[in-house]
């Protein structure tokens, strides 16, 4: 008890330390990526190329959760949905059939899980975010726990059947994802949700990407050492830190967790559209 608890307490450290570490940084060189994609150079016309898009993507997503608290919400589940799903089962070696629905399946598990296992914190956050307050929905709180077992071992399940069912292709190995899949469903079901968030966020997402990004610049002929990468990510994560830690500080002088977590919400979905989008157009390429 005493150990959930000091967890608890720190659980605003680990989510800072993930996103920093590596949260931030993987989408803070999505500039450099574009432009290998995209063969844009230096010059300002090329530049713009990059940046007009890329921040008029942002705008949109800011539009959409403006105009609709409920749109940009769902807009939001249907990329990380796709998102988190693409990114841990792009590298399996299946059939595209199996990788869709594994996509959708693994998505669909991780957010599940991060909305269900804690409800009573979860649902005030986005019922703020949302202006919906999905906490007061009686049918979804009583069943919340319910949805997040179900939703969650969703996931395992179909992972066993697609990888026994094309184990020729992972001769030994076709039961490492299940595996994995099951360790993520732990993690999730008995932690604290901004936890167990964070550690998927750093050690499976980023982690991954990371690795992609890699194998993507090494077709390209370059390389990408962890320090290259830091390097190349330093500038945009400075800013989104200075900024995160502003809305922080104002946030603290007035004071409402809620508010401050469903603000972050928001600003993590803002910057995600744009990436999503980079993160797609990188990996048909690399195929
Ligand atoms: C619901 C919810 C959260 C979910 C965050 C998500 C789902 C973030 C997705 C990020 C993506 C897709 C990044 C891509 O690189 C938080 C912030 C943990 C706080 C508690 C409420
Ligand atoms: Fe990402």
């Amino acid at each position: 008890m005493l150990f959930t608890q000091t967890m608890v307490s720190l659980r605003y450290y680990f989510l800072a330390l993930s996103m920093l570490l590596i949260g931030i940084p993987h989408g803070a060189i999505d500039h450099i990526i574009s432009s290998r994609l995209y063969d844009l150079k230096g010059s300002i016309s090329d530049q713009l190329k990059f940046y007009i898009p890329y921040l008029l993507l942002m705008f949109l997503m800011a539009l959409v959760w403006i105009l609709s608290g409920i749109a940009g919400f769902i807009l939001f589940v249907i990329i990380t949905i796709y998102h988190f799903g693409q990114a841990d089962i792009e590298h399996l070696d299946l059939p595209d059939s199996s990788k869709r629905v594994l996509t959708i399946s693994r998505g669909l598990m991780i957010l599940s899980l991060v909305i269900f296992v804690d409800f009573n914190y979860t649902l005030p956050v986005i019922g703020e975010a949302t202006g919906v307050a999905l906490q007061e929905i009686e049918w979804l709180y009583n069943n919340s726990y319910l949805l997040a077992i179900l939703l969650g071992l969703q996931h395992p399940f179909l992972m066993s059947f697609l990888t026994y069912q094309n184990k020729e292709r992972f001769e030994l190995s076709w039961w490492y994802p299940v595996l994995d899949s099951i360790v993520i469903l732990f993690l999730f079901l008995f932690n604290d949700p901004i936890i167990g968030f964070s550690l998927y966020f750093a050690l499976w997402h980023s982690m991954g990407h990371f690795l992609e990004m890699k194998d993507f610049f090494n077709k390209m002929g370059e390389s990408l050492s962890v320090w290259k990468f830091y390097k190349l990510a330093l500038p945009f994560s400075s800013i989104s830190l200075f900024g995160l830690a502003f809305i922080y500080l104002i946030n603290n002088s007035f004071g409402l967790e809620e508010k401050m977590v469903s603000l972050l919400f928001i600003l993590i979905s803002v910057l995600t559209l744009p990436h999503v989008l980079v993160v797609e157009k990188m990996l048909k390429t690399k195929r």
